[in-house]
């Protein structure tokens, strides 16, 4: 579904690469999280997958990257469109109507989508991301985490295959991030819209992604099973990616050796260790 090969991208007027041979596939259906300290460049890499670089924000660019069979240099962002759906950090700066209809509505009239099939796809899209109610709301009329949901919508409205966000939930409290990961993961399982998501609320994708990517200086360092890149520890410290909670408890009941199972990855498991652990020392 993307595939990359040997990307390196230089911003125009820097030295120092943003990205740096990066190779990665990502699979049909997977739920990417993509973290990592400040400028290891993920956004880079998210806007290297919808084609904003190289078609609008320019540098020296080598490697492939294919999105959908689509190498992203060949194909204008409009065609990438059709394949990848995008959603940034702050919904104000991505809402440009005053209602919600409209807004899902302005990238398919744009691409001159036949009016009966836009009321169509306003109400799927609506639908999928479980905010059909507020289809005749005015937009201003919307918290933070509503608007970043409508964002998501007019984003699948266009039905992509691939939905990649950069830090969706940095606007937003611990109500409004949760609400936009239930929605991706519905966008996931239900609809099996591969995801691709830039974070820094790291138990966020603890709970929430199969697979998790963490970048440094341009570079990927870990990339594999959420529960597998969390055990690593060591590195995830030197980088400054604090894991969650529950796996810091892990590692330091592992450094002690009062446990030897797996790392938990959410509060259900953690409960599970300290549990085996109790019953070992009360033995
Ligand atoms: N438009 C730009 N022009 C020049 N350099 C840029 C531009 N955007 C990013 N960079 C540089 O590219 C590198 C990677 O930046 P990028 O924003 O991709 O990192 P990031 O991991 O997303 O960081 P953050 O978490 O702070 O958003 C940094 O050194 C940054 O300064």
């Amino acid at each position: 579904m993307i595939n990359i090969k040997g990307l390196s991208f230089i911003y125009n007027d820097t030295k120092e690469p943003a990205l740096n041979n990066i190779n990665i596939q990502i699979n049909e259906g997977e739920f990417v999280g993509i973290a990592g300290p400040t400028g290891a460049g993920k956004s880079t890499l998210t806007l290297c997958l919808n084609g904003v670089i190289p078609h609008f924000l320019h540098g020296d660019f080598y490697g492939e990257v294919k999105v959908d069979g689509k190498d992203t240099v060949d194909n204008g962002c409009a065609k990438i469109a059709y394949s990848v759906g995008s959603v940034f950090q702050d919904p104000e700066a991505q809402i440009v109507s005053t209602g919600v209809e409209d807004e899902i509505a302005f990238g398919l009239e744009n691409l001159n989508i036949p009016r009966i099939e836009i009321a169509q796809r306003i109400k799927e899209s609506l639908e999928m991301t479980g905010i059909s109610e507020l289809r005749h709301y005015s937009t201003s009329q919307l918290s933070g985490g509503q608007k970043q949901r409508v964002a998501i919508a007019s984003a699948i409205a266009l039905r992509p295959k691939i939905l990649v966000l950069d830090e969706p939930t940095s606007e937003l409290d611990p109500k409004g991030s949760l609400d936009i990961f239930n929605t991706l993961r519905r966008l996931n399982q239900e609809y099996n819209i591969t995801i691709v998501v830039v974070e820094q609320k790291i138990q966020l994708l603890s709970e929430y992604c199969s697979r998790l990517v963490i970048m440094e200086k341009g570079n990927i360092l870990l990339d594999g099973a959420t529960r597998s890149v969390l055990a690593d520890q060591e590195t995830l410290q030197r980088i400054g990616v604090s894991a969650p909670p529950v796996t810091r408890l892990a590692y330091m009941l592992k450094k002690q050796g009062l446990y030897q199972g797996e790392f938990p990855i959410n509060v259900d498991e953690a409960h599970l260790m300290v549990s085996k652990v109790l019953h070992e020392k009360c033995k």
